[in-house]
């Protein structure tokens, strides 16, 4: 859907031109007459005040029309990813996991992103709960797509990945991705205060309940020294968090939604070695009596 034309646009810019060149074209007529002594300096300074009063609504209009077509085009944006439709879609008749202590099992796993070039294939791994397993390898050698079929953000080309026996083919996704917490290498945050930037990973829980979250994570001194503790505004561009802060946002998430599995993709690679040291208090407790994949 197009929700915004060419001569929309055009018009928009035709308005900006016409006003700047009235503004051009009427200073030079009053300085042309100041020179030639037809009138006076008052006259040019009272001229110039009523011409800016006249002119900005003029440019607070023109300035509208640039603004509206900016958020035109970020609808458009939104209505397309609205549109796509995604590549993992779940059974008409599947049932949430059933309770999840956190056993993992890949079982002949082949899997390729283009349908030609196989990134795994044949992979056997069998995991007991609690374990925690560390994928090394080369790069591009297929370990975040392990971890991406094990979230089931895609679907196996062939064999399965099963969690507590169940076939994730076989059950909701909203259960599967409630059991597994994932720390990426670059977190998301959205525009909110810290507070609602670790609720989002379990909506209900309580104030309390963050604070803790984030106790576990080592982040909450920190949070507290913010300007306004967890009611700091975290905005788009406006960098108030640090990398390692960040992370551990991003830790503290994982601990208020309590998963029997944790994926951590390259967690603390984008830190130094003394905020490393700093995260990894946080990751420690995390991997306790859970099921754990890491890249490191
Ligand atoms: N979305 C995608 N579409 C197509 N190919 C992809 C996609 N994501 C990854 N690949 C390809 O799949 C292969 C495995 O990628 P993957 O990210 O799993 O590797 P990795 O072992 O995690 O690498 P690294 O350690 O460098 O992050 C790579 O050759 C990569 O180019």
């Amino acid at each position: 859907m197009a929700l915004l034309n060419a001569g929309t646009v055009s018009g928009m810019l035709e308005v900006s031109l016409t006003v700047l060149a009235g503004q051009l074209a009427g200073a030079l007529l009053v300085v042309y007459q100041v020179t030639n002594g037809r009138a006076t300096a008052g006259d040019f300074i009272m001229l110039l005040t009523y011409w800016t009063r006249f002119i900005s609504p003029i440019t607070f209009f023109s300035s509208l029309g640039g603004r509206i077509s900016q958020i035109l085009m970020n609808t458009e944006k939104l209505l397309e990813i609205m549109q796509a439709k995604p590549t993992v879609i779940e059974k008409p008749d599947a049932k949430p996991l059933q309770p999840v202590s956190g056993q993992v099992e890949l079982v002949n796993v082949h899997f390729s992103y283009d349908g030609v070039r196989d990134v795994l294939r044949g992979l056997h791994l069998s995991v007991s709960r609690g374990t925690i397993v560390a994928l090394v390898g080369m790069s591009g050698a297929g370990k975040s797509t392990i971890l991406r079929l094990l979230s089931r953000f895609y679907n196996v080309t062939k064999g399965a990945v099963r969690i507590d026996g169940q076939d994730t083919r076989d059950v909701t996704l909203p259960s599967i991705h409630e059991c597994i917490g994932i720390v990426s290498q670059d977190p998301f945050l959205f525009e909110g205060t810290v507070l609602n930037n670790v609720r989002c990973a379990r909506l209900g829980a309580s104030d309390e309940d963050v604070y803790n979250a984030c106790k576990a994570a080592a982040i909450h001194k920190q949070i507290c020294r913010f300007p306004d503790g967890y009611d700091t505004e975290v905005r788009e561009r406006e960098v108030k968090l640090s990398g390692g802060e960040v992370q551990r946002i991003a830790i503290a998430r994982a601990f208020l939604q309590n998963p029997s599995i944790v994926l951590l993709d390259k967690a603390t690679s984008s830190v130094d070695t003394v905020t490393e040291q700093e995260i990894q208090k946080g990751l420690r407790a995390l991997y306790q009596g859970r099921t754990t994949f890491i890249i490191a």
